[in-house]
């Protein structure tokens, strides 16, 4: 019997930029990147107020490309903080995007996911989903205790790519996922390295709230002392320092910009700092590697480089030198995350797999 077709949008909102893609079932037919630089997200004071600006960013773009949204079978956005729950493809409902609205976990560029595909889904009469959201939680129980007391710690980071890449890897040597013990390494406006043991993430750095590498745009872990100092100075207001944390970290708060593009151009021109800076975020990228190595006690069948920063060339030598010891490295640049939105919209659309349903509070 031949399968029905059914057109799907696809919507995954970083921190630096909005991917949108057009599916005929799995086969891709449109793909575009918008970005966004650091000045244009500046003038929103939080995520959620960028929801009817990115909204019209994408809309705008399907309009470019003759696209006629009338003829979607369903929309399918990028998951956001939501409460912990296991990967899969999710009914967009109220409750979810309560939570989405309010930022239960936090503030992410994807909470703007589920909430511009109901959007547009109902304005259509049409279903909308998420798939394997960044609070996708399958933490080890030694892997959550952070040596504070008061504070555990928490799985939030890119679970689609990461969950993605390691299927494809899987795939391309012949391999079950579950069977592969692998660090996967995401690096786009923010990094987590992703430590995959019997087709679970057993442990991650919390890659938005201050642990592990310094990213484009976030500050990763920092002297906690500092920090505490720092909150209680009366310099600061709380949004301001969670600014200089997330979204004004990393390369923004050292050079003032989120595109790795940008850096690598001021280097080639003779710039120090710009120098130092970017091989030091190579620096503590494979130092979490190193530390993930220990977490599968050496074993490591390959280390895969993804996301956008692994197009980098000179960034991905800089990693590799020195961690290569430790396993084959393996590096998928971009992302496989409009893919992996479709295939998880259609697995449920041709009824191989029943929607999951969002806990209410
Ligand atoms: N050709 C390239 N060379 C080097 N860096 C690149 C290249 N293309 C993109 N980048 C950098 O990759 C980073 C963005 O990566 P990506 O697009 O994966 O992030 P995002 O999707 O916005 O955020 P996230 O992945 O954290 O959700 C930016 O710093 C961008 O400049
Ligand atoms: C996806 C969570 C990590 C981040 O955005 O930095």
């Amino acid at each position: 019997m031949q399968k029905q077709l059914n057109r799907i949008l696809v919507i995954n909102p970083g921190s630096t930029s909005t991917k949108i893609g057009v599916f005929d079932n799995d086969v891709q037919i449109l793909e575009k990147t918008i970005r966004h630089s650091t000045e244009e997200l500046a003038d929103f004071p939080a995520i959620i107020d960028q929801f009817q600006f990115r909204k019209q960013n994408i809309l705008e773009a399907l309009d470019e490309e003759g696209m006629n949204v009338s003829k979607l079978s369903a929309v399918c956005g990028r998951g956001g903080l939501l409460r912990p729950i296991e990967g899969g493809t999710y009914a967009v409902n109220e409750a979810m995007l309560e939570d989405l609205r309010e930022g239960y976990s936090g503030q992410h560029a994807s909470n703007l996911g589920g909430i511009i595909a109901h959007e547009i889904a109902e304005g259509l009469n049409i279903p909308a989903f998420i798939v394997d959201p960044v609070v996708v939680d399958e933490l080890s129980p030694i892997s959550r205790i952070s040596g504070f007391s008061l504070i555990e710690r928490k799985s939030i980071f890119h679970a689609l790519n990461q969950k993605a890449v390691a299927r494809r890897y899987a795939k391309e040597t012949g391999r079950a996922y579950k069977d592969l013990r692998l660090i996967v390494t995401h690096m786009g406006g923010g990094i987590t390295v992703g430590v995959h043991e019997d087709g679970k993430v057993v442990d991650v750095n919390n890659g938005l709230h201050g642990d592990g590498p310094f990213s484009p745009e976030r500050a990763g872990t920092v002297p906690a002392g500092d920090l505490v100092e720092l909150c209680f100075s009366g310099q600061y207001y709380r949004h301001e320092i969670m600014k200089k944390l997330v979204g004004q970290g990393g390369l923004v708060g050292y050079l003032g910009t989120n595109d790795a593009v940008t850096v690598e151009k001021r280097i080639q021109k003779g710039d120090k700092e710009a120098a130092l800076i970017y091989d030091a975020m190579a620096y503590q990228v494979a130092r979490e590697i190193g530390s993930a190595s220990a977490v599968l006690k050496g074993q490591v069948d390959a280390i895969i480089l993804t996301g956008g920063l692994a197009y980098g060339k000179d960034f991905v030598k800089a990693i590799s030198d020195r961690i290569s010891w430790i396993a084959d490295v393996v590096v998928h640049p971009g992302e496989n995350e409009l893919q992996a939105l479709a295939e998880g919209a259609s697995r449920v659309l041709d009824g191989e797999e029943q929607a999951r349903i969002y806990p209410n509070g």
